[in-house]
């Protein structure tokens, strides 16, 4: 694994012409980075129909038609959603087979699909970022193909570390597993927070103490996880006092129970289930290869 020193990186994002297919969540928060981290709005261009906010000085066109007289980009980023990929690309085939790199945020989609779209001899980075990106908190894994130069992958790192932290792997398998921890992770962690609050009602509070409560225990546990030395075991063990109120909680949540007949998997303790729900992320990711 390795991330650009940030002052390459740095000059990396300011030199690079970039266009940006698909401005929506992923898209925008990954724009609002370049643009916070020194690229200059000039150098961006997004294509999008219906595009989230873009910022001042980025120029937005609906379709590629009216970039068929330009030269090409550094990087051409695709944004769009998965499904649509295939309906996408034939439009940017010029692209392929010179300096410019693809990369991909899309999940799912492999690099064997890429350079058969954009023909043999083209860079492609397939990478998945997550939304904490929005709050340059974003956590992103990378893969590149042999036809990536050092160059092009110290562009690529700068564009996707602009927004958080960037992992490189060599062994792209591994992409649909990151997609399941880190691409999906925080809505796992939003339906945490969600069920910390629904649970606080029941056992007695007013709602708008419990969401409070449950979205600031999370957010708070998060800061000193970030902060701490300690491991995440380490840190439960701290708030876990012998015989007391977590220990009571922690005996549900860490009993592995999977039961039996119709209700198989209700008894379950969260690690089981937790499992069982990034396997199925990675399996839907295996599945919408392209
Ligand atoms: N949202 C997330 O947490 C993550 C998303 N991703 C990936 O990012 C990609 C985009 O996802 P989101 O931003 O969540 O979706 P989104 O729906 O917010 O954005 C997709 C954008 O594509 C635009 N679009 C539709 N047709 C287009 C076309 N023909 N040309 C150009 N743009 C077009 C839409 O107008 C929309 O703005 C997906 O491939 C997804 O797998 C990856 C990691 C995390
Ligand atoms: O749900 C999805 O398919 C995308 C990829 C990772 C997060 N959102």
């Amino acid at each position: 694994m390795v991330a650009a020193s940030d002052a390459v990186g740095g000059a990396a994002l300011a030199a690079a012409r970039v266009w940006l297919v698909g401005g929506g969540k992923m898209g925008g928060a990954l724009l609002a980075g370049w643009l916070g981290r020194g690229l200059a709005p000039a150098q961006v261009t997004v294509i999008d129909p219906s595009p989230g906010v873009v910022p001042a000085g980025v120029r937005t066109v609906p379709d590629p038609a009216a970039l068929a007289a330009e030269p090409a980009p550094d990087v051409l980023v695709l944004a769009v959603k998965p499904q649509m990929m295939d309906a996408v690309l034939p439009a940017y085939r010029r692209l392929g087979g010179g300096p410019t790199v693809v990369l991909s945020v899309a999940a799912g989609r492999v690099i064997a699909g890429f350079e058969a779209a954009f023909g043999p001899g083209t860079p492609v980075v397939r990478s998945i970022p997550n939304t904490p990106a929005a709050v340059h908190r974003g956590m992103t894994v990378a893969c590149a193909n042999p036809h990536v130069t050092p160059a092009g992958r110290t562009t690529c790192d700068a564009l996707l570390g602009a927004v958080g932290d960037i992992a490189w792997v060599e062994d792209e398998a591994l992409i649909d597993a990151v997609t399941a921890v880190s691409g999906s992770g925080p809505a796992y962690v939003f339906l945490l927070t969600e069920c910390l609050a629904r649970a606080g009602v029941q056992a007695g509070l007013p709602a708008d103490l419990a969401d409070r409560l449950a979205r600031s225990t999370v957010t708070g546990a998060a800061a000193l996880m970030d902060q701490a030395a300690e491991d995440p075991a380490t840190l439960r063990a701290n708030v876990t006092s012998p015989n007391g109120t977590t220990a009571a909680a922690l005996d549900v949540l860490m009993t592995e129970d999977e039961g039996e007949g119709e209700g198989k998997g209700k008894g379950e303790g969260l690690a089981a289930l937790m499992a069982r729900a990034v396997a199925a992320a990675a399996r839907r990711s295996r599945d919408l290869a392209g």
